[in-house]
């Protein structure tokens, strides 16, 4: 098991070892099921802020402004843009979407994780101004009737728009290859264990560890 970084014993050894902050981010096809695994994982990460986009699509029943998104109209959406407040941004299925600077420079300066719930346009974007930081992964349905299933059981959107999203699946597959880590979402608890287990094994990047040499010269020492 690992020990986390705040959990690391007090006392004699070496000083201790710091976290530097990631964003992970998760992409799929429209009712793969990163929303839902993202849920899954906050519950599970104190260490994890869910990154909250900014949209001109209106909500859906039961979503909470400020929570799962910050509804704006296409005017406040033009003028973050034109201001630079917006980390990465795409029109995606019609509607404008993006990520706003703020939260995600203040989250990463105090070392947290952020997480993200964005399409391929927004993480290549992230990727070039934030490659080291960065941990993408792909979410793929197991199979395409199987996706629309989900689309439709989760009830939140009409047989238009899932008819739209379904047309634009396989192109949104595609891009499965600019990520690093891809997995199949058979099962809830299995996709979230499989996540977990890449952040897990991201965190141990050594270049993620700060004061890493510190605590190694400092054993080489004898402390
Ligand atoms: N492994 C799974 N098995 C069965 N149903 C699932 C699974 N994962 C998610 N679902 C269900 O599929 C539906 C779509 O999931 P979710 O909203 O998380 O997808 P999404 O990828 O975030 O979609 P979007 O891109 O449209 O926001 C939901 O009703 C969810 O409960
Ligand atoms: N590039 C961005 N894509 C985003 C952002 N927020 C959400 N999304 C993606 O849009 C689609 C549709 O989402 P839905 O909530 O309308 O179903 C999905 O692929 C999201 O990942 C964002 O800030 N930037």
């Amino acid at each position: 098991m690992t020990i986390p970084m705040d959990l690391q014993p007090a006392g004699p050894g070496p000083a201790k070892i710091g976290r530097r902050g990631l964003m992970l981010v998760l992409s799929s096809p429209s009712g793969a099921g990163k929303t839902t695994i993202a849920r899954r994982m906050l519950q599970r990460n104190s260490s994890l802020t869910m990154s909250v986009s900014v949209t001109t699509r209106p909500p859906r029943p039961g979503e909470v402004d400020g929570v799962d998104y910050h509804f704006i109209d296409h005017a406040a959406f033009e003028r973050m843009v034109v201001d630079k407040q917006l980390l990465e941004h795409a029109r995606v299925f019609g509607n404008y979407y993006g990520t706003p600077r703020a939260p995600v420079e203040l989250a990463l300066s105090k070392g947290r994780e952020i997480l993200f719930d964005i399409d391929w346009q927004g993480t290549q974007q992230l990727a070039e101004n934030a490659r080291d930081d960065l941990v993408s992964i792909f979410v793929l349905p197991p199979s395409s009737k199987e996706l629309e299933r989900r689309l439709h059981t989760r009830a939140q959107d009409s047989v238009e728009v899932i008819a739209g999203r379904m047309a634009k699946a396989a192109d949104e597959m595609s891009h499965y290859f600019d990520y690093e880590y891809v997995i199949v979402n058979y099962d809830v608890e299995n996709s979230v264990h499989q996540v977990q287990s890449i952040l897990e094994a991201e965190r141990l990047k050594r270049r993620r560890q700060i004061g890493l040499s510190d605590f190694v010269r400092q054993l080489q020492e004898g402390a």
